[in-house]
Formats: C-alpha cells, sequence, structure tokens
C-alpha cells in the first residue's frame, strides 16, 4: 500500500533536527544506571522512612545529597551533552569533599548519641530557626546552582577551562546577571545548608573555612583565564556583577 504522505523517509530524516549525544564510550551505561539507581535508592529509602524518624533532618540531607548528584549529572546530559561523562554526577569531587561529608555524618551520629535531648530530642525554638535556615540555604542554593549549568549551557564544564572553546561564550543573562559565579555561590550555600540542617556546629565552621579557601582560590584562577577569553567584555561583566560568597573579593584579586 502507498502511503499518503507528501513527504518521503528521507525526507523526513533530512528534516529531523541534529541531536548531539553524549560520547557513550565515557558514559558507560552500567555506570551511569548503577549510579542512578544508588541515588534513586537513597532518596527512596531516606523518603519512605521520614516519617517514622525522630531526627528527620538526617533523611532531609540524605535527600538533599541524592538529588544534587542526580541534577549535576542530569543537567550537563541535557543541556551540555558534549561535556558529559560518567564522573559528571560530582561524586568524586576530590578526597576533601567525601572527607567533609563523611565526618559531617559521623558527627551528626555521634552528637545524636551523645547528646540526644539537644540533638535529636530538642524541640526548641532555636532549633527550628537554624534547621529552617539550613533548609532554605540547600534549596535556594539547589536552585541558583542548576539555573546557572541551565543557563551557562555549553559554556559550563566541571572542570575549569584553561583554554577557549569554538563555542565557549561569556554568558552574562538569567542568573549571570545577578551572580557573578552562581553555580559556586549555589555550591557554597548548599554546603552550608546542609551543615546547619544537621545542626552540626563543628563542620558548620569546618565548611565555612574550607569552602572559603577552596572558592577564593578557584575564582581568581578562573577569571584570569575568563579575561584571557574574553577580554574587556569580562572585565566589565566582573565590575559590574558580585559574587555574593562572604569573604571572597569582588575585585577577582583574592
Ligand atoms: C564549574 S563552571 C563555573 C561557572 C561559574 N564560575 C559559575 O559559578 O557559575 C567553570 C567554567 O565556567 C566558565 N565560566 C565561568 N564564568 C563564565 C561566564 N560568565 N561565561 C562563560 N563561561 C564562564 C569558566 O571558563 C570555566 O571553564
Amino acid at each position: 500500500m502507498e502511503s499518503n504522505s507528501t513527504y518521503s523517509m528521507e525526507d523526513k530524516i533530512e528534516q529531523t533536527p541534529v541531536v548531539i549525544y553524549p560520547d557513550i564510550n565515557t558514559n558507560l551505561p552500567h555506570e551511569v544506571t548503577g549510579t542512578s539507581f544508588g541515588l534513586g535508592i537513597l532518596l527512596g529509602v531516606s523518603l519512605g522512612s521520614l516519617p517514622f524518624m525522630h531526627f528527620k533532618p538526617f533523611n532531609l540531607y540524605i535527600i538533599a545529597l541524592a538529588l544534587f548528584h542526580f541534577l549535576e549529572y542530569y543537567i550537563t546530559a541535557k543541556y551540555n551533552p558534549k561535556k558529559v561523562n560518567s564522573q559528571s554526577f560530582l561524586i568524586n569531587n576530590g578526597i576533601e569533599y567525601t572527607v567533609a561529608h563523611t565526618i559531617a555524618i559521623f558527627e551528626c551520629l555521634v552528637e545524636g548519641w551523645l547528646f540526644p535531648r539537644w540533638k535529636t530530642y530538642n524541640h526548641s525554638a532555636f532549633r527550628q530557626i537554624i534547621v529552617t535556615l539550613g533548609l532554605t540555604l540547600l534549596i535556594v542554593g539547589q536552585l541558583v546552582r542548576s539555573l546557572a549549568m541551565y543557563t551557562a549551557g555549553k559554556s559550563f564544564s566541571h572542570i575549569v577551562k584553561v583554554e577557549k572553546e569554538n563555542d565557549h561564550k561569556l554568558v552574562t543573562n538569567g542568573v549571570y546577571l545577578y551572580f557573578r559565579h552562581p553555580s559556586y555561590f549555589g555550591f557554597f550555600w548548599w554546603a552550608m545548608g546542609t551543615q546547619l540542617l544537621l545542626l552540626n556546629p563543628i563542620t558548620s565552621v569546618a565548611f565555612a573555612y574550607v569552602l572559603h579557601g577552596f572558592f577564593s582560590k578557584r575564582i581568581p584562577f578562573e577569571e584570569r583565564h575568563l579575561v584571557d577569553f574574553f577580554g574587556d567584555e569580562y572585565i566589565k561583566y566582573r565590575q559590574s556583577v558580585k559574587i555574593w560568597i562572604p569573604f571572597i573579593n569582588d575585585d577577582g584579586n583574592n
């Protein structure tokens, strides 16, 4: 039977927009599905057991961690597919990152065990304020970071570029209108939010110190290369948009 369609199969193929798919060799299906499955299990177990837990902030923290790592890969795969690879989950985000969260979990569990009245069964207004502040910071941080990755698209990369790529464009729109480094701003406040949420006094201070040290080196390094890539255009942008991370100089000379 003849098709009534005015277009032939060849026409249809020609009209199909070209989609750049991620390189499967750096996105091994068993690694990507395995990691997604693991994150899904973490999220599901934490969410499912939430109503039965005395210390709900711990479950919320695990949910935030699982969502963060899932979104790192998902947004890169969707809006920056050329650069996505199984490391884009950012689970191997450096030894400091792994150690920091391991210590945070340890502090939370030890304090819950040693000082249950202060940590787990404390229903004071002060505790509610800190938990709410932590939750708010981590939600705002996650939103700003995800929006930054979506807005920057192909110009975003988890590794700082030291050589300009052809499709690297200066991004100054969307969240970049209000924050000069929105993904760093988002990460900083997301991470601080996780520690306040856990009511962890020690790692709250330690996270602030370590994150400040990290960004006060990374931002000037990244900006030196951005000035090389985009010249006056970046210098003007740098003069007009602030970073909004505490104690990081806005003039680019940290
Ligand atoms: C991990 S991303 C972080 C981007 C940005 N610092 C932020 O916090 O949203 C690092 C890459 O983004 C690029 N980058 C940073 N700011 C940029 C901008 N305004 N426009 C285009 N590329 C930018 C850098 O060249 C670097 O390779």
